[in-house]
């Protein structure tokens, strides 16, 4: 039998996830051709919020690549729009005046941004957040411009906004409610959110509506309907999206909101089906994929005539994938006349939790804080289930166990990437998993968003039984391994293994080369553990790491030389600016560290620069100790205490060149002033009358944190004893590029009081440390001295940038 010409539409989530369910019913039954405006292959648009916030990156999000239709007899047209249907010759007409004839045609041509209609909206500068080429668009600003602004509080705007501090840039975020989400989120929730927020550095205009988007041909501000105006050099809209409907609605195909379809995705024409966002089923449009996820199912079977289960509509549950913050929202949020409600507020530890129950029966939910329950309740609130399921004092794990047993195979586990629970069990029963992780790898559960962790960690307990052991759930380092950061370092320690290569060996590497993630933490722990014999292995470096200075966005490089305590003296300022003008810097800066960077040299001119400057290396590119800032002090400030420059020009001499899981600042203020800033510093030391304190875990960066008062000490010996023991726990507990205020907050304040406070451990900490710093020696005049280096890494045409 010829097979049957099946087109679709749109090569977005939902329409390939609906071919994907149709090619695992009938891999033979149609010739597909599918159309996709973007020329990318299908990628997951969900992580584009992680691509912005630099969790990942855009090669890392594709669903299927190109090999994928190919090995699949698909013929994919990227990059070309359906601009016209022909639902009586059954027809569609391309943007490169193709025309292809089909048997059934399905329609997923997804949403659009809604931009809104003010004047100025058109300048250079404003933009959606939809695609990649926003995302990317967006990244390219933020190396530009530093201030941005976020039109919409809801869960893109704010997901944007996350991203744009990570990238560095000031965020305003403009919301047109008086809180925030207030589509997925209560008052309390939305007000609990906004001091999350505000903490981790988003600002907020709330109850504004913009009037006027200003600027010349760039946008340079805001102005509000009440007429405050505020300055932006970056706005990106996220006040929601409407049903890409136009060629459906051109074309003849009955529209509302969305394009009209019945409980099987039948639109009102002949052999044409609608699924995803541009869908509209019983009134109703989603913009979430496990409602399309589960259309698109539907669909499959349909068209593969296996069992016509109807499409009734989904209750959808959100959550904001922002890391730090746990929000969760399911089915009704607002109490009425007909709900009950029970409610904990824990002000002190910021955890709200709200479920709403009507004749019995568990209907909504909304969490703040703790959001471990919310797949579970929504699984309760879709089947309707009765409050006593979840109030049952004997529920506890039980229950826990009880929740995914009950619930049928066909229900979704994991919403991001719609994993049913059937696909998780018959994998773990057939491919004998054991862990989360593989989970993941084998069925992309939990892969997305990491709201279905603890559902995914019930159903290995329900499969397993016995064999189950909780403890054993962990965090591989990175996807070419099982292995947890602490087994790795144990392995290396017990097996004395000496080389990455040979660990990726001994200890069973998935690959053959390791990745971008595990070399360069393999390299630090095995230096950490060995530093007396370890060969450091400068191809598993970061490529700032292996030249000794900081690529800069033209390819160019900055070169930032030592200045201990950010003190300097004539001679040196002669040798920077003789080096300048020999090698025509072209900027000369001076940092926040409190010392000079000279910006824009050419990567041969640098073995060059150094020798002529002859001062040691600043580590500007390292994972190391940057710098450490320092106060006039008392020899010169009429309200130091102490000799603040003296304490940090000790500190800077002792711990240079250290190489840590993530780079360290520090600084020394002779006051509690803090002209040096000592509480957003790694470690920060604090003059005193009589006595120094000592600051831990502080960040200036993106992840704002103020630091802890870790002890208070008498003498310059004392801070130097103490920084030490610090630095080592640090350096033998952390995760490769993990910052100490991560590391803090992980350990324990108290932890690592409770550590340190002990005189042997603290000797002995210091013994190793010692043991570390007695190794190094200055990277640029290693460079100088070796004829070899210098041909290897500063001659070559260009440097491979592996990492
Ligand atoms: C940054 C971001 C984060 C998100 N996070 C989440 C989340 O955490 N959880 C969640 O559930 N959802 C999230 N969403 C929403 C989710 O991504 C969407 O619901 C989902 O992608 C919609 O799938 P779709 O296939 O209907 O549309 P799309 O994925 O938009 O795909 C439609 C595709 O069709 C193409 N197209 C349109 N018209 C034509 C035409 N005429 N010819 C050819 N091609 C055409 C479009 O270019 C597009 O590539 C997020 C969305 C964004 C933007
Ligand atoms: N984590 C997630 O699940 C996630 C993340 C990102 C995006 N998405 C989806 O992507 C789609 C788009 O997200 P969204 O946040 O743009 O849509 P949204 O409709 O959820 O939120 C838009 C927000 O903008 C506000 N707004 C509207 N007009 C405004 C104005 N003139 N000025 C200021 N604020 C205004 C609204 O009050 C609303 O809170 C949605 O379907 C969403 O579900 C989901
Ligand atoms: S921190 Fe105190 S001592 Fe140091 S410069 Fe500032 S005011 Fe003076
Ligand atoms: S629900 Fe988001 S990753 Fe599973």
């Amino acid at each position: 039998m010829a097979k049957e010409k099946l087109v679709l539409v749109g090569n977005g989530m939902a329409g390939v996830r609906c071919i994907e369910e149709i090619l695992k019913l009938k891999p033979d039954r149609f010739d597909i051709t599918i159309f996709g405006s973007e020329p990318h292959p299908n990628y997951n648009r969900i992580q584009l919020s992680k691509v912005l916030q630099g969790d990942t990156s855009i090669k890392d999000i594709t669903i299927n690549d190109w090999n994928w239709y190919e090995e699949n007899g698909i013929l994919l047209y990227p990059g070309e729009t359906v601009v016209k249907i022909d639902p009586v010759g059954q027809f569609v007409f391309t943007s490169k005046e193709r025309k292809v004839n089909y048997d059934k045609l399905i329609l997923a041509t997804g949403s659009l941004p809604f931009m809104l209609p003010i004047p100025g909206a058109d300048k250079k500068g404003v933009t959606a957040f939809r695609d990649i080429k926003d995302c990317k668009e967006i990244i390219e600003y933020s190396k530009i411009y530093k201030k941005a602004a976020v039109i919409g509080g809801g869960l893109l705007g704010l997901e944007a906004g996350r991203g744009l501090l990570n990238l560095g840039m000031k965020v305003d975020v403009i919301h047109i409610g008086d809180y925030l989400m207030e589509r997925q989120l209560d008052r309390t929730a939305g007000q609990l959110l906004q001091k999350e927020l505000e903490q981790q550095g988003m600002n907020f205009l709330l109850e504004k509506q913009t009037k006027e988007i200003i600027g010349g041909e760039r946008v340079e501000g805001l102005r509000f309907s009440d007429g405050e105006v505020i300055q932006a050099d970056l706005i990106v809209m996220a006040v929601g999206i409407k049903p890409n409907v136009h060629l459906a609605k051109e074309s003849g195909i009955p529209v509302n909101r969305g394009i009209l379809v019945n409980d099987y995705m039948e639109t009102e024409m002949a052999n044409i089906y609608a699924v995803g966002e541009c869908a509209e089923h019983r009134e109703m449009v989603y913009g979430l994929v496990a409602p399309l996820y589960e259309q698109g199912k539907v669909l499959a079977n349909k068209l593969c005539g296996i069992e016509e289960t109807p499409y009734v509509g989904s209750t959808v549950s959100t959550q904001l994938k922002v890391s730090g913050v746990d929000v969760f929202s399911a089915g009704q949020i607002f109490e009425d006349d007909r709900t009950k409600t029970m409610k904990v507020f824990d002000d002190y530890r910021r955890i709200y939790k709200k479920i709403l129950i009507q004749n019995g029966k568990i209907i909504g939910s909304v969490l703040f804080g703790d959001t471990s329950e919310g797949n579970r309740l929504l699984s309760l609130i879709k089947k309707g289930a009765d409050i006593s399921a979840y109030t049952d004092k004997n529920e506890s794990e039980q229950t826990r166990g009880c929740i995914t047993a009950t619930m049928s195979g066909e229900e979704i586990i994991c919403g991001c990437n719609g994993v049913t629970k059937g696909v998780i069990v018959n994998a773990i029963q057939s491919q004998g998993l054991t862990t989360v992780e593989q989970v993941k790898g084998c069925t992309n559960a939990s892969r997305s968003c990491g709201g279905c962790k603890s559902l995914v960690t019930d159903l290995l307990e329900y499969s397993l039984g016995a064999k189950f052991n909780r403890t054993d759930q962990k965090e591989s380092i990175c996807s070419c391994t099982e292995l947890t950061r602490d087994e790795v370092v144990q392995e290396i320690r017990e097996k004395g293994l000496t080389h990455t290569r040979e660990v990726m060996n001994v200890l069973g590497w998935e690959t053959t080369d390791g990745c971008s993630k595990c070399r360069p933490a393999l390299n630090y722990y095995l230096g950490m553990l060995d530093p007396l014999h370890y060969q450091d292995e400068r191809e598993s470096r970061f490529v700032n790491e292996r030249l000794h200075a900081n690529i800069q966005k033209d390819g160019t490089y900055s070169v930032v030389p030592r200045m201990y305590g950010g003190v300097t003296d004539a001679s040196e300022l002669r040798k920077i600016a003789a080096v300048a003008e020999k090698y025509n810097v072209p900027l000369i800066k001076l940092t926040g560290g409190q010392r000079i960077d000279l910006l824009g040299v050419k990567k041969e001119d640098l073995p060059g620069i150094w020798a002529d400057l002859d001062m040691p290396s600043g580590y500007a590119y390292g994972k190391s100790l940057r710098t450490v800032k320092t106060c006039v002090g008392e020899n010169f400030c009429r309200f130091g205490t102490q000799d603040s420059i003296s304490m940090g020009i000790r500190l800077e001499k002792k711990f240079e060149r250290l190489s840590t899981p993530h780079k360290v600042k520090m600084a020394v203020s002779a006051c509690p002033r803090n002209c040096a800033e000592s509480g957003i510093k790694d470690l920060g030391v604090v003059g005193v009358d009589g006595a120094w304190e000592l600051y831990v875990g502080g960040n200036g960066g993106t992840h704002l944190r103020a630091g802890d008062l870790l002890w208070k000490v008498k003498t310059e010996e004392d801070v130097l004893e103490m920084t030490g023991a610090y630095l080592q726990y640090y350096r033998e507990t952390a995760n490769y590029l993990e910052r100490t205020s991560k590391w803090v907050d992980r350990m324990g304040l108290d932890h690592i009081k409770s550590v340190l406070e002990n005189k042997e451990t603290r000797q002995e900490l210091n013994e190793r440390i010692d043991e570390a710093l007695s190794v190094l020696k200055d990277p640029w005049q290693e460079a100088i001295d070796s004829d070899d280096i210098q041909r290897e890494l500063f001659k070559t045409a260009k440097v491979p940038a592996k990492f």
